[in-house]
């Protein structure tokens, strides 16, 4: 245990991550690699399955070349990744059927209505913990199986294999070996029901997805496979969806903690104890993880579009530079800023969850300009977390006093300051953002019996408190024109209304 690490293995949305973090806790080295986001229509958002693989190897093997790591020293890996991404491979060959489709993608949204029609809500929300919406698997690998040839016939025959992300990575890293998953990402497949922890044999029914195509489900503190580094065989010992692994890695191990990721998306989950607890406020019911034979249930808010966002103010409205410089601009432009930015631009997640809404900017003058914009880009991060925190709080019938944050936008002080402004609480910054891998690598270390959940729970240093500043007034007035806004983009998109 002397010289004792762990990999954890970060494949996000936009990019695959590998870190080292020692017995510690503390990360030695990150390596990191973005790979191709496909847009092949409008709404729709595609991975290559190879490029996920590939890109998350190179890193991992980066990671041991840059650090000069004796294999023989690493304990085990935990991996933790994009949720409900799908993707169905051969099980022969293990060649991907399709690309992967991944969480954003809208394409099954009409289907998703026919569900709706046929009374399906009720039954989703019960079992599943889940909306009826396109942003889940279950719709997605009918998609594939209904449009890609022969597979049907294929799946019927136990030819094809389904798997979120850290399945794909598990089978391929175990050479075909091993078709497993962790109940985290099982809860996102809109197929899994999270009180009998077992395969919904409706549902499956209904979507025509045969059994055989699914995973085996295990407690995401559970040995999944091993992967052979230089001869040396490192056990598999954490799976977790990358929104729960911020919440071990944030320490929210008590029922009542919540953390807000801001990434790609935004997602704000809260640990709600051995129970599921139902929203009556948009919210999604999921596992928060499994652990030494318990199951940890959570709340959770989705947020499609956050850092997403600022990537569209870099990338197509060419706005900015980098991310980074948002948040002087933000900073340096006083006053009251009348413009509000909607990026709905994969629909609106919760509270809302309405698949048509498209984005929008509201607010516009002869004097607007890029600065107003791009300030007004970042406040729609605060305001949808806003949303989410309220509906949050109404289900959980206590307001929360402080909200723990990560993740890349974490980092922008004035977004933060504006956070805490706006839902007039501490926003608590830990001096790590790398919460969801640090939250997979404290995972597996429990599985291997480096750490315990107490070790977890002392790990946690505080780099920044932001505390609220902004009258009732202030707040009020702001926050109603967002909603007013919202409003606005909502069914923009519906042919049928
Ligand atoms: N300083 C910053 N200010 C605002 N947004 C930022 C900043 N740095 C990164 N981002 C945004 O955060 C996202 C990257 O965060 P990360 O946690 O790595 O995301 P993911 O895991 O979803 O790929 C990007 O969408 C980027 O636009
Ligand atoms: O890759 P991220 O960090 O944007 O997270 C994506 C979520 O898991 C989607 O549900």
């Amino acid at each position: 245990m002397e010289n004792s690490y762990i990999i954890s293995l970060d494949q996000g949305t936009t990019s695959s991550r590998a870190l080292l973090v020692d017995k510690n806790g503390q990360i030695i080295q990150i390596e990191q690699e973005e790979f191709e986001q496909i847009y092949p229509k409008s709404g729709w958002v595609e991975h290559n399955p190879k490029q996920i693989l590939e890109s998350q190897l190179r890193v991992c093997h980066k990671l041991i070349e840059s650090t000069k790591v004796d294999v023989k020293n690493i304990s085990a890996i935990g991996i933790t990744n994009q949720r409900e991404t799908t993707i169905v491979w051969d099980a022969d060959t293990g060649e991907p059927i399709y690309n992967a489709i991944v969480w954003q993608d809208k394409r099954t949204s009409e289907y998703c209505e026919v569900l709706k029609e046929k009374g399906f809500t009720k039954y989703i929300r019960e079992n599943t913990g889940l909306v009826v919406d396109s942003y889940f698997s279950g719709t997605k690998i009918k998609w594939i199986l209904d449009n890609v040839e022969g597979s049907k016939e294929k799946a019927q025959q136990g030819k094809l294999r389904f798997g979120t992300v850290d399945s794909w990575l598990i089978w391929n890293l175990t050479n075909g070996e091993q078709h497993v998953t962790d109940y985290t990402n099982a809860s996102r497949t809109l197929l899994y029901n999270i009180n009998t922890l077992s395969w919904d044999a409706k549902l499956l029914e209904e979507l025509q997805i045969p059994r055989n195509m699914l995973p085996e489900v295990k407690p995401s503190s559970s040995i999944f496979g091993e992967y052979e580094i230089k001869g040396v065989k490192i056990p598999i010992a954490s799976v977790l969806g990358d929104q729960q692994a911020a919440l071990f890695g944030q320490a929210c191990l008590k029922k009542g903690e919540a953390k807000n990721t801001y990434g790609t998306g935004c997602f704000l989950l809260m640990n709600t104890g051995k129970k599921p607890q139902y929203s009556n406020n948009g919210l999604l019911t999921t596992i928060a993880w499994g652990l030494e034979g318990k199951v940890t249930y959570a709340l959770e808010g989705s947020i499609f579009i956050a850092g997403a966002a600022v990537q569209w103010l870099r990338d197509e409205m060419r706005l900015i530079e980098s991310a980074k410089e948002t948040q002087q601009i933000a900073e340096d432009l006083e006053g009251e800023n009348p413009v509000y930015v909607v990026p709905a631009f994969a629909g609106l997640g919760a509270p809302y969850w309405d698949m048509y809404s498209k984005g929008a900017i509201f607010g516009l003058t002869r004097d607007t300009g890029s600065r107003h914009i791009i300030k007004a880009t970042l406040d729609s991060l605060a305001y949808q977390t806003r949303d989410i925190l309220d509906a949050m709080q109404a289900d959980a019938g206590f307001n929360l006093k402080r909200l723990k944050v990560d993740g890349g936008a974490a980092a922008n002080n004035y977004l933060m300051q504006f956070q805490s402004n706006l839902l007039n609480k501490e926003v608590v910054r830990p001096k790590s953002i790398e919460s969801t891998a640090l939250g997979a690598a404290y995972m597996a270390g429990i599985t291997v019996g480096i750490w315990t959940q107490e070790d977890v729970l002392e790990s946690k240093n505080v780099d920044q408190v932001f505390e609220p500043t902004f009258t009732k007034k202030q707040r009020k007035k702001m926050y109603k024109g967002w909603k007013k806004a919202v409003k606005r983009t909502m069914n923009w998109d519906n042919n049928k209304k």
